[in-house]
């Protein structure tokens, strides 16, 4: 049976068995978020819990941005949770979470949180922080799983786990795409029939860089896409060090990430691939990995390729 709490008290109250795994979302969850409670189920096992969290974070929205649109769809949200394996959706209120009101005391990113996401989006990654740091509190997890789709987030949750000794182990999850390649977003619902087809550019412009094998002609192949693609505003393609988000030079080797934002009328979106130069890569993604779904759609031939025949270059899994 999967039960609904609203409290920390609630939470507080759960009895513990087992592993217990959280998977934070803001809820209007889709086919990415299930993949990440079904491997949570997966560590968990039959004696552990999954708890899913669900909760619009107004501190990690700019006041520009999309908070009061932002979808919200508990019914489904928690009958897709059910479903996907939780035990538990914890729904908070903002009030439940920021008793004291607007908090006086907050995480800070650093530079890591400064880059390219952070860029365009000022005081996002310090807000985000903040909740996570917050629900790992509340929670209490042996495990928490969050996507790579999300891989600067995914980084700098890492850095504070590493930075601040939360007592928790960080499962990075593979981006779930649509049979076309568009990443699974929640605001892909704001998207029109054209936006949508405008926004294929992000996930071309990937697979297109990661057929290449050095960074320059990666990044040239993606920008590439990106430049010629109607209907986008690109806001950022970008090849980093997946530690610190810092640019990933000429002379890169090991583990990278290929990011990329941009918007499609009103809505921005995000995608990104993990990529290894000129080494062995971690283990091979699995086309149908613990998610079930492939990390990219088809014939890239990128994730396929075995590292002999891409010497410099061979695209890897998730860091
Ligand atoms: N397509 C996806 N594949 C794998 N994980 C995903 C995917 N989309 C979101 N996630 C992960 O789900 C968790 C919750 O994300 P969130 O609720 O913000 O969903 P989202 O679809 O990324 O929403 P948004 O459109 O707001 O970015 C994060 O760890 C995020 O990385
Ligand atoms: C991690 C998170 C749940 C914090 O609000 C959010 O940033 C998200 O859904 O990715
Ligand atoms: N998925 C990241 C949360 C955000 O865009 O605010």
């Amino acid at each position: 049976m999967t039960v609904l709490v609203r409290t920390a008290t609630g939470l507080a109250a759960l009895d513990r068995t087992g592993r217990r795994c959280v998977v934070m979302t803001m809820g209007a969850l889709h086919d990415g978020h299930a993949a990440l409670i079904r491997t949570a189920r997966e560590h968990a096992g039959a004696e552990g819990q999954v708890i899913v969290t669900v909760f619009v974070n107004p501190l990690q929205f700019g006041a520009n941005e999309d908070l009061d649109r932002y979808p919200r769809t508990p019914d489904a949200d928690f009958a897709l949770a059910r479903e996907a394996g939780a035990d538990v959706v914890f729904a908070p209120a903002v009030e439940e979470v920021y008793p004291g009101g607007d908090p006086q005391v907050r995480l800070s990113a650093g530079p890591m949180g400064e880059r390219l996401e952070g860029a365009t989006r000022p005081g996002h990654f310090d807000g985000m922080l903040t909740v996570v740091a917050k629900l790992l509190h509340l929670t209490a997890p042996d495990l928490a799983f969050f996507g790579q789709k999300d891989a600067q987030q995914l980084a700098l949750i890492r850095r504070m786990v590493l930075d601040l000794n939360f007592p928790v182990e960080v499962v990075a999850v593979p981006t779930v795409r649509e049979a076309d390649g568009l990443a699974r977003s929640s605001r892909n619902r704001y998207l029109s029939r054209e936006e949508r087809a405008a926004a294929l550019a992000l996930s071309r412009a990937l697979f297109a860089g990661a057929r290449e094998r050095t960074p320059a002609a990666v990044r040239e192949a993606a920008h590439r896409v990106l430049k010629e693609a109607p209907g986008l505003e690109l806001d950022y393609v970008a090849l980093v060090d997946p530690a610190d988000f810092t640019d990933a030079g000429d002379g890169h080797r090991g583990d990278a990430v290929l990011a990329v934002a941009a918007r499609a009328g009103a809505t921005r979106l995000i995608d990104n691939l993990p990529l290894t130069f000129g080494g062995v890569p971690h283990d091979t993604p699995d086309a149908t990995g613990p998610t079930g779904a492939p990390d990219t759609p088809d014939a890239t031939g990128a994730t396929a390729a075995p590292a002999a025949q891409h010497p410099q270059h061979t695209p890897g899994a998730a860091p």
